[in-house]
């Protein structure tokens, strides 16, 4: 319980004890040895706890509890009972308080996001594994840590919410916590100020799980760099399982201590990348499950959905809202493909989509690739990743004929002759090796430049 929280309490409790002492609800003598010393030690919705020094005080309160009870309902305003327990008392009480701080920040689970609701594809079936298997694996140490990375909206924190839930339902003695990079920060940052940090390392400890959504928000804060890396040796070398998010792979995480990332690195890392089109109108269909009595839409119009805002599931899922609700509107007799293209004629998305650019060519590329856009513009010269740069700078340069001086700038500001080699490298494969051929041209088709 927090100070502030504390005093609130103590003020009204004041108030009541003038209310005592000035209408003489008790005798003065009594109101002076049994009372004055008393504090109101907690409320939580119907409960007061009182707290008092000696045996004899807590003897009074518990005799006269219906006039106590009367005071403290009329002050709360609602019908309150009293507890009355001695301050030696009170150090039991808060140690059990403290046990749970930690989840005052986080655990704020939502059921709705749980591994039947959360569609597989290409896009994202390794983190839909890996997670399924942290939450069900018995075994110590799965895949520790498991670190999820991806852009945002595309169902990170969907799958951490999904073991959370699985936990929940069919291991309950498995103790999670599950929390938001920024909750954590505050959390540490709380207990450096109350110079609890013993107390909150000891109470991280006692968990089977902990996951932490947005990791790259660590970057913020040495001081919290410092005590997570003890969290997280602790936990690890107790064989507790650690899942984390991020927006980038580990290794491209910016102002997080070395020691840190390659911490990260040492379990399993997998990506989330944009649903592939059969997999946007998958997650289109499941969110209009059970509703196909109330909503006529036809597929053609999923299908132009999907086609059009599969960057992320969250503006898949916004324009799917948004369609419906100009469907309220307007009321046409179906959702067809045209009605549809009719309300999104104005969308600067689809607008943005219709024109071919670098960066639509390098999110195809990231896609058929299965990386992040961070991933291709990085210096990482792993093969899939340096393959995958090669192929988006020969296909920025062959479709759009962008000078190199300019590609270098979209890819991480390599210099022309880097980019030139890079063209040079996939138009000589390209007459060497038919795979290059099939690869290009899935590529284009996937930007719908070819049939
Ligand atoms: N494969 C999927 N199947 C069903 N729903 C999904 C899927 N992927 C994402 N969603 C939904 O998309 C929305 C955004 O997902 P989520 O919040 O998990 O993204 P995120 O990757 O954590 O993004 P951020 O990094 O911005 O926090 C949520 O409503 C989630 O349920």
């Amino acid at each position: 319980m927090s100070n502030t929280v504390q005093n609130n309490f103590q003020s009204i409790w004041n108030q009541i004890l003038n209310n005592i002492k000035d209408n003489n609800i008790f005798d003065e003598p009594v109101f002076h040895s049994y009372i004055k010393k008393s504090l109101l030690y907690n409320v939580s919705d119907d409960l007061a706890v009182i707290e008092v020094p000696y045996i004899t005080d807590k003897n009074f309160f518990i005799q006269n509890i219906d006039e106590f009870n009367r005071l403290l309902s009329d002050a709360f305003d609602r019908d309150i009972k009293s507890q009355i327990v001695l301050t030696s008392e009170i150090s039991t009480i808060k140690k059990e308080e403290k046990k749970d701080f930690i989840f005052e920040y986080g655990n704020k689970i939502l059921d709705q996001y749980t591994f039947d609701n959360f569609i597989q594809g290409q896009s994202n079936q390794q983190s839909f594994a890996a997670a399924y298997g942290c939450a069900y694996s018995k075994e110590k140490s799965f895949f520790n840590p498991l670190f999820i990375y991806g852009n945002s909206g595309l169902g990170k924190t969907h799958l951490l919410h999904a073991i959370c839930n699985y936990l929940k339902d069919n291991r309950p003695e498995i103790k999670y916590l599950y929390i938001d990079g920024n909750d954590f920060i505050s959390l540490i940052i709380n207990s450096l100020k109350e110079k609890n940090t013993d107390e909150l390392i000891e109470n991280i400890i006692q968990l089977d799980y902990l996951l932490i959504d947005d990791i790259q928000h660590l970057a913020k804060t040495n001081q919290s760099q410092e005590l997570f890396f003890n969290i997280y040796n602790k936990l690890k070398s107790n064989g507790k399982q650690i899942i984390l998010t991020s927006d980038v792979y580990p290794s491209e995480l910016k102002n997080i201590n070395d020691r840190i990332i390659s911490r990260f690195t040492s379990g399993l890392s997998v990506s989330i990348t944009s649903p592939e089109f059969e997999t946007a109108v998958s997650i289109l269909q499941k969110k209009l499950e059970g509703r196909n009595k109330e909503i006529n839409i036809s597929e053609d119009a999923l299908y132009y959905i999907a086609h059009k805002f599969n960057e992320d599931v969250r503006k898949l899922e916004g324009a799917l809202n948004e369609l419906l609700f100009k469907a309220i509107i307007y009321n046409p007799p179906v959702i067809d493909e045209q009605f549809t293209i009719e309300m999104f004629k104005e969308n600067p998305i689809i607008n943005q989509n219709d024109e071919l650019t670098i960066k639509k060519i390098k999110k195809e590329v990231c896609n058929y690739y299965n990386i992040t856009q961070k991933q291709i513009e990085s210096k990482s010269r792993t093969a899939d990743i340096a393959n995958a740069r090669h192929i988006a700078i020969y296909l920025s340069r062959e479709l759009l004929d962008t000078p190199f001086k300019r590609i270098g700038s979209e890819f991480g500001n390599r210099d022309h002759s880097t980019i030139m080699t890079s063209y040079d490298k996939i138009s000589r494969l390209l007459k060497e090796k038919k795979v290059y051929k099939d690869v290009i041209s899935d590529i284009k088709r996937r930007l719908g430049l070819v049939a």
